[in-house]
């Protein structure tokens, strides 16, 4: 069974309450989601391998470490997902990124595919799935079964803000992806969106509402 991790450290917890805030405009909302974006792309990276590296320093030489070539995708569900990205490239800027576009239709709250671009060799990497929210789940869901059909065997997912229904069907799904939370909320309402949530990601990104 997959792992469930809440990142509570207090400056994502601090950031997500502005960004919860209905009072927030797109441009503070923009800049607080690619600040915890950053913060929780340091938490998810903590296992990254490491090996030993022999440098001369100043004073004398040493063997010290550098993380061991591993190759990361990032993926975004388009579109809110594309708000997580440059926060995540400030930690590790040599990532590739791929994209799958994704919206949820509001009636059936299914999930419909409507682009997807990925680096060539993502069997060999280690993808970061990122969604700010995981709602009814079907989105990440269909998102992640696309990446596997492709190659990938190597897959974790990063969202904001989880509703307990989305991570109970990942789990159910995609038992071998461990997920990555700011916050885990207390359910979904009527229209399948997160309570108490942040409201539309997309459209509080975007100002498209
Ligand atoms: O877990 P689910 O029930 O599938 O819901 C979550 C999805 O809904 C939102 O996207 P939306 O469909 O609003 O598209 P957008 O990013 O283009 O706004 C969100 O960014 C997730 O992708
Ligand atoms: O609460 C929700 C649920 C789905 N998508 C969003 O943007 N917000
Ligand atoms: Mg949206």
């Amino acid at each position: 069974m997959s792992n469930v991790f809440v990142l509570d450290h207090p400056l994502i917890q601090h950031k997500l309450t502005y960004i919860r805030n209905k009072n927030t405009g797109t441009k503070e909302f923009r800049a607080l989601v690619d600040e915890v974006s950053t913060l929780m792309a340091f938490e998810i990276t903590r296992d990254l391998p490491l090996e030993d590296k022999t440098i001369e320093t100043p004073v004398m030489e040493a063997t010290t470490k550098v993380i061991s070539g591993k190759k990361i995708g990032l993926i975004p569900i388009l579109r809110a997902g594309l708000g997580m990205v440059d926060g995540m490239l400030k930690l590790i800027p040599a990532a590739k990124v791929g994209h799958v576009g994704l919206y949820r239709d509001p009636e059936t709250l299914q999930p419909v595919e409507y682009y997807i671009k990925l680096p060539s060799d993502i069997e060999e990497r280690e993808l970061i799935v990122i969604d700010p929210m995981l709602a009814t789940g079907g989105s990440a869901n269909d998102a992640i079964h696309s990446l596997k059909k492709r190659g990938a065997t190597n897959i974790k997912l990063m969202c904001l803000i989880a509703a307990p229904e989305g991570v109970e069907m990942l789990r159910k799904e995609h038992p071998d992806v461990d997920i990555y939370l700011g916050a885990l909320d207390e359910k979904l309402n009527e229209k399948g969106y997160i309570v108490p949530g942040l409201g539309d990601a997309g459209d509080r990104l975007f100002g498209t509402k």
